[in-house]
């Protein structure tokens, strides 16, 4: 299988999990592989995200249920009142960190990766610079290049951060102090999440958001119910349609909020500390894309399904891209199918991604998910596709096992095409979210249809009858 003409059959350069699982399936498949790495193994999702971040709230979810009298006392529970160590949290997170750094590590060497250290860039066709730690500068050939270099937190203009008065993910997830009145900028993903983690160890929270409602990328009614619980009902103030224009770091820092259509300033926020959460930027600049004439899409590498990188539309033979780089649903779990979907088509299998069936989930207490079609975008779809689109929740207050868990509070939003009854796409608030929505994933992926899902049988009591509910409402509800 391994062509000597080169150093190596492929060379992926990032090992985020994007990377990771590219460099693990090529060599696992015979191909000779080497990975490049510049910072820490890993990438973001095990050194600066998903891991020290669910670590977090795992610890100061612990701590909300145990501090909640009133829901321990409706148990007959009462509690001695809950003490916690800020920084036995922090090394939590940190210990599980390093652990799955080193265990990664070692699954790619025994794969048979080269692991090589520094910068890479693309050098033209089929060759990659390397520039390692040292200051050596080399270039190596290979048949196959794949991009995965990921994403880091967007700043926007008129935001200085220092990393311990005003500072984005990358620092929040060290927790190396508490303030007492944190000011988060965003209210997407990191905003949520690290707002539980925040109010959960006592903070006092300012949500600041530019759009003209919290949590603008969720479901219109996911948002209204999670937002009354997981906002309202917390020590947290949630400003809309403001724009953080100016933060200054200090003691105290300081913070011009501006109307967001009007851009004229509304208010001046002293507080102990920012978090900016406003999104993520492509890892692209340095990675010399001008070699082979790529122009990306506001720092974003433009790829087809199959993972291959276009030229103006047209692919460039032997150069993929994977994860946050491209931009597509900017998930760990993404790039890591991206990075298979690649090797599989280095090996000559004719494989494309369905992002339609990725699920995604906020893992708040309780959390948020979501898969598929948004409404507006399944009303869009039959419209197109001229059929009529059906929609029906499903609650949690009407689940045994959620009653029985005094946590009935969430909603299941199922959208069907009410012909076919293949499902649409599902988004939902309650317990473990998360994890019921995997098999409404599975059911998108095999395009199925609420008619047969409605006759499979889910144990009881559990959560998932939620999603059995949703797919009985649906049937009864069929045209066809
Ligand atoms: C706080 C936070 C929480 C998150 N939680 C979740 C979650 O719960 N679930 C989820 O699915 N996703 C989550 N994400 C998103 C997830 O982390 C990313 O989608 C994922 O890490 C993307 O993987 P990647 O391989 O594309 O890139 P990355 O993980 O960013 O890895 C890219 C790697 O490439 C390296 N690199 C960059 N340029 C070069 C170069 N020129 N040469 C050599 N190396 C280079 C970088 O150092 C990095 O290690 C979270 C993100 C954040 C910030
Ligand atoms: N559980 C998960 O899967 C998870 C968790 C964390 C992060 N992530 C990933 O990381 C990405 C980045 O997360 P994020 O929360 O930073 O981005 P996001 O895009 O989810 O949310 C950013 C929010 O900030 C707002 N905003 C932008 N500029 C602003 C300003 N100047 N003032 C006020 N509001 C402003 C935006 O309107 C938006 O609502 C996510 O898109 C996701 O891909 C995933």
């Amino acid at each position: 299988m391994s062509d000597a003409s080169f150093d190596f059959d492929v060379i992926v350069i990032g090992a985020g999990y994007g990377g990771f699982d590219a460099a693990k399936h090529a060599a696992e498949h015979g191909l000779k592989t080497a990975i490049i790495e510049s910072r820490d193994m890993g990438g973001t999702c095990v050194n600066r995200g998903c891991v020290p971040s669910k670590a977090l709230l795992a610890a100061s979810g612990k701590v909300r249920e145990l501090a909640d009298d009133q829901h321990l006392a409706s148990f007959g529970i009462h509690a001695a009142p809950v003490r916690f160590e800020r920084q036995k949290i922090a090394d939590h997170a940190n210990q599980l960190v390093q652990t799955i750094r080193t265990n990664l590590t070692k699954t790619l060497e025994r794969a048979g990766v080269t692991i090589l250290r520094g910068h890479g860039r693309l050098e033209g066709s089929q060759r990659v610079g390397l520039r390692e730690p040292s200051g050596v500068d080399r270039v190596l050939s290979a048949r196959d290049v794949i991009v995965a270099t990921g994403s880091d937190p967007f700043v926007p203009p008129g935001i200085e951060t220092d990393g311990r008065t005003v500072f984005t993910s990358d620092e929040a997830i060290n927790l190396e102090w508490l303030p007492r009145w944190i000011a988060i900028v965003g209210s997407g993903y990191i905003g949520l999440e690290f707002a539980d983690v925040y109010t959960a160890l006592g903070c006092e929270v300012t949500m600041i958001e530019a759009l003209d409602r919290v949590m603008p990328t969720f479901d219109p009614d996911i948002a209204k119910i999670a937002g009354r619980h997981l906002i309202d009902g917390r020590d947290i103030d949630a400003r809309s349609g403001v724009l953080a224009s100016k933060v200054t770091p200090g003691c105290p820092v300081r913070i011009d909020l501006a109307d967001f259509n009007s851009r004229e300033l509304v208010e001046t926020l002293e507080v102990d500390a920012v978090l900016v959460a406003t999104g993520r930027v492509p890892s692209s600049k340095g990675l010399n894309l001008e070699s082979l004439n790529i122009e990306t899409n506001r720092g974003f590498v433009p790829i087809d399904d199959s993972m291959r990188v276009l030229v103006n539309g047209q692919p460039v033979p032997h150069l993929w891209a994977v994860g946050d780089v491209t931009g597509k649903l900017m998930l760990a779990h993404t790039a890591a199918a991206q990075g298979t979907v690649a090797v599989d088509n280095i090996l000559g299998q004719n494989r494309t991604i369905d992002y339609r069936s990725i699920p995604a989930a906020t893992f708040t207490h309780p959390e948020i998910s979501s898969v598929g079609l948004t409404e507006a975008e399944a009303k869009q779809l039959a419209e197109t596709d001229g059929f009529q689109l059906g929609s029906v929740r499903s609650y949690f207050k009407a689940n045994s096992k959620a009653l029985a868990e005094l946590e009935s509070d969430g909603l299941m939003k199922l959208l069907f095409n009410k012909s076919s009854g293949e499902v649409l796409g599902a988004h939902i608030y309650g317990l473990h979210a998360a994890d019921l929505i995997q098999e409404v994933a599975n059911a998108v992926a095999r395009r199925q249809s609420v008619r047969q899902l409605s006759t499979e049988v889910h144990t009881h009591p559990t959560l998932s009858e939620v999603v059995e509910v949703a797919y009985k409402q649906a049937a009864s509800q069929l045209t066809a």
